[in-house]
């Protein structure tokens, strides 16, 4: 037995499935998941000593790679000097300035732990301001695990094929409704039946948690439009393309401005973080200013803090961060798609930037029903050989392939590309 194997037989005993988010399980894929002892730039390396090129970058964050120096230095000087203190920090300050100056509709920002809490609390924020309650969201897209937002999700829902969750009342899900991604006239059906009903239309600027899916032109602009048609309030979740796409996430590379974003786990360069921001008008309707109740011990904790100034300055001050990494996206997904094609492999590449995904299916994928048209068995004996050979991708065909400055082309992007080769010569 591999040490990972070990590992694995006791904790499915002490932890459902033996981890602690079912993302990281790899039963949809049929393998024991890899227990991962250290990372470094694009690799990680797991307790056997196994070395893998990762494309899943804990989920989005290390899009400097792994164990970066200057983010490192910043978080052990910090640690030194306490851990936690549930007072107000300079850092605190220079993170909300910091994010303010990047994303375009931020003026206000609040600091929270996680993507989820982040989504609980702008919707918060949005049924305060507006007073109304329903929420529009799209089917396969994953806002985090609160009640509301698990209706017809992606990620890790969608993975495990169950509709909904178990052990949500209905009462918690009769304001949400579902529409269908890319298409506004599922929208407008919506707003038509409850018109002035509708706090906000929550999305993912770019489905990335059923596979990669981008938005269809005037898809964004078409969902600003109806939201001020209405008097609602357009929520940009932008735990996954918030500081990937470009420095002001989506929001900037379509030209489309929210009334509010959520961000996650990026803003703390792996450092449990999230944050919600907005316009200031919306933003001081949150306690103590207004009467929209929302609080955290840990939010903007020291050592978080320190964790994600230092990656986003990297990323703000880096010449050409974003056009080098896009560049490098599109041509890596590029050549991937190409060599799917060559081998006569059913496939539908999507991509945009440094996040992609294969989709093993002949359809082309734009929402949560073609998505679902993919062969996961396909997908599983695909990335067991992957895993097998030393590059490790999400453990699901409804995540997405994420890229870091610390992939190399000439290095790790070619060797993905050979190895991604030998399989498909083989089973194709
Ligand atoms: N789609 C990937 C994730 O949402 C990662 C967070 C998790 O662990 O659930």
């Amino acid at each position: 037995m591999t040490k990972s194997e070990q590992l694995f037989q006791e904790a499915v005993t002490l932890m459902p499935g033996g981890v602690n988010s079912p993302v990281r399980a790899f039963g949809s894929v049929q393998e024991t998941p890899r227990f991962i002892e250290r990372a470094d730039g694009a690799y990680m390396t797991d307790a056997d000593g196994n070395t893998y090129i990762d494309f899943v970058g804990s989920w989005g964050p290390m899009i400097l790679g792994h164990n970066h120096p200057e983010v490192l230095k910043s978080v052990t000087e910090t640690a030194a000097k306490g851990l936690s203190f549930g007072a107000a920090t300079e850092n605190e300050v220079k993170m909300a300035r910091l994010i303010c100056s990047m994303v375009p509709s931020v003026e206000m920002v609040r600091m929270v732990n996680s993507g989820t809490e982040a989504v609980m609390s702008a919707i918060r924020a949005a049924r305060g301001f507006t007073r109304r309650n329903k929420i529009i969201k799209f089917m396969g897209c994953y806002h985090g695990h609160t009640d509301a937002m698990l209706v017809k999700a992606g990620s890790g829902v969608m993975t495990a094929g169950i509709p909904d969750s178990a052990g949500v009342p209905a009462g918690c899900t009769q304001d949400t409704l579902s529409a269908e991604y890319n298409n506004l006239e599922s929208v407008q059906a919506l707003f038509e039946r409850c018109p002035e009903e509708i706090a906000a239309v929550i999305v993912e600027p770019v489905g990335a948690n059923m596979g990669v899916v981008p938005p269809v032109e005037g898809f964004l602009s078409g969902l600003r439009a109806l939201c001020d048609k209405y008097d609602s309030l357009l929520i940009f979740d932008e735990v996954i393309t918030g500081f990937r796409l470009s420095a002001g996430g989506a929001q900037e590379y379509f030209g489309v401005k929210p009334d509010l974003t959520t961000f996650g786990k990026i803003i703390g360069a792996g450092m449990p973080v999230g944050a919600y921001g907005g316009r200031r008008e919306i933003m001081e309707m949150v306690s103590p200013v207004g009467s929209v109740y929302q609080a955290g011990t840990l939010s903007g904790n020291p050592v978080a803090m320190a964790a994600g100034l230092s990656q986003l300055s990297i990323l703000q001050n880096t010449p050409d961060f974003y056009k080098e990494l896009n560049a490098k996206g599109d041509w890596f997904f590029g050549e991937l798609d190409k060599l799917l094609e060559r081998y006569a492999v059913p496939h539908c590449l999507n991509h945009i930037g440094s996040l992609g995904c294969v989709f093993f299916t002949g359809e082309q994928v734009n929402d949560y029903a073609s998505a679902k048209t993919a062969d996961t068995a396909a997908y599983g004996r695909y990335f067991a050989y992957m895993l097998n050979h030393g590059v490790y991708l999400a453990p699901s065909q409804f995540e997405a392939m994420f890229l870091s400055a610390a992939h190399g082309r000439e290095t790790e992007l070619a060797k993905t590309l050979q190895t991604v080769e030998d399989y498909v010569k083989e089973n194709y």
